[in-house]
């Protein structure tokens, strides 16, 4: 039996993926963390957690190099929600570019108006006469699951896209269209583009790349999205540009209380993933991770281990949760030798500082003797988790 503790809104087919054998948010001590934008960095997580998983592609909300050092494997779901950001910043693309947010406000202030509705309409539209995308140069930073499906859309919709990714995965670069050109330095987005699109993960290197010496060098009156995170902009520095018009529109999906207060700041209400189909298919991919990682110990799209995966074949299994430093593999498999215990399949993979190993071995060794290696593994310096299934 496994316990799961949740938060946040967890799509049902999600949790439908946990059969009988798991318990849903009962007891202290749950087995894996299953959540999607909630603040784990100041909740103290029970000893008893062996993995988390985020419904979701960032990860910032979560204490991911403690939890590394306490050998807790982080997942998230790559790819799971990328269509509907990519929907919701085409969209905003296309609203920025026609001034439809402020059209529709004003629009409602008529309201009351009778039947002057049409023709003060036909007065007041002038106010927000717009500019087309098409041949217009977008730039995207970051191609990764979303920033691909955005360029390649965008250029089909006739826009002029280049992109900038110095950690651009081969997968991504094969489904990029070959008419996005690629940008070698961020600076040719900053200095080329009328439309600019952050897609990249909240880090430190990325935290604060939209500041002013980058407004300093864009275009007048370009328009920036940021449906990735808040802290990618300088708040103090936006203000300024928008202030004096060097930027025309900065739409995002992460309002602070200040950025609600710029003209010409358009916030929405963290809504990119907010599909029906997007937080079915994150919510799907992270229980089914947290469950293959709990029953197998296959690791699939962690962000702080190897991705491990040993066909399961009911043999008795040992995993380890180890430094990445050598003679590990031999120590363990010493041990096992010490008992004369054959290995039946055996996978080790590393991820920078840390690795990962899983021993099957041959069903039928004495409960003692199994607990005897269990202990002694963990004995081993820079081993720090040790799990025994089956
Ligand atoms: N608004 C929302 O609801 C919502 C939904 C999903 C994701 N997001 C945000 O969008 C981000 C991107 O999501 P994704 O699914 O495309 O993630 P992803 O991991 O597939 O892609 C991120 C890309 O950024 C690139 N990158 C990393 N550092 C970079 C740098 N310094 N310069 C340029 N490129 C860099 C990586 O190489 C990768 O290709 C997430 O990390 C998350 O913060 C927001
Ligand atoms: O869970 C959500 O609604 C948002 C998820 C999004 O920010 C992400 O990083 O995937």
């Amino acid at each position: 039996m496994y316990t799961i503790k949740t938060y946040n809104e967890i799509a049902q087919k999600g949790l439908d993926v946990f059969t009988n054998d798991y318990k849903i948010n009962t007891g202290e001590n749950p087995d894996a963390i299953l959540l999607r934008s909630y603040n784990l960095h100041d909740e103290l997580i029970p000893s008893s957690v062996k993995a988390i998983a985020r419904a979701g592609a960032g990860v910032n909300n979560i204490p991911v190099d403690r939890l590394t050092e306490e050998g807790v494997v982080v997942f998230n779901t790559p790819g799971a929600n990328a269509n509907a950001v990519k929907e919701l910043v085409i969209m905003s693309l296309i609203a920025s570019s026609r001034n439809l947010f402020s059209a529709i406000q004003w629009t409602k202030t008529l309201a009351g108006g009778g039947e002057q509705v049409p023709s003060l309409v036909e007065a007041g539209k002038k106010q927000f006469v717009g500019t087309e995308i098409t041949e217009k140069k977008l730039g995207v930073i970051g191609t990764g699951s979303i920033g691909v499906l955005v360029a390649n859309d965008a250029s089909s919709l006739g826009m002029d896209v280049m992109a900038y990714d110095p950690y651009i995965s081969v997968n991504a670069a094969w489904q990029l269209s070959r008419n996005v050109k690629r940008a070698m330095t961020m600076e040719e987005i900053f200095r080329e583009c009328d439309y600019i699109t952050v897609h990249v993960p909240l880090t430190e290197e990325t935290k604060g790349i939209l500041n002013r010496d980058s407004f300093e060098i864009m275009k007048e009156n370009v328009h920036i999205l940021n449906f990735s995170r808040g802290e990618l902009v300088v708040e103090d520095d936006l203000e300024i540009a928008l202030k004096e018009g060097k930027i025309k529109t900065y739409i995002t999906d992460f309002p602070t209380d200040r950025i609600l207060q710029m003209e010409g700041a358009i916030a929405l209400p963290h809504l990119g993933a907010s599909t029906k189909e997007a937080e079915e298919n994150c919510a799907v991919m992270a229980a089914k991770e947290i469950r293959e990682y709990l029953e197998t110990g296959n690791i699939r799209n962690s962000v702080n281990f190897p991705n491990t995966v040993m066909p399961y074949i009911g043999k008795k299994r040992f995993t380890v949760i180890h430094k990445n430093i050598p003679n590990m593999v031999g120590q363990m498999t010493g041990l096992l030798a010490n008992h004369q215990i054959n290995i039946a399949n055996m996978s080790n993979r590393s991820k920078g500082a840390w690795a990962y190993t899983i021993i099957d071995v041959d069903n039928g060794i004495p409960v003692e003797v199994v607990r005897n290696i269990e202990e002694n593994i963990l004995k081993i310096d820079g081993v720090k988790r040790v799990r025994v299934i089956g």
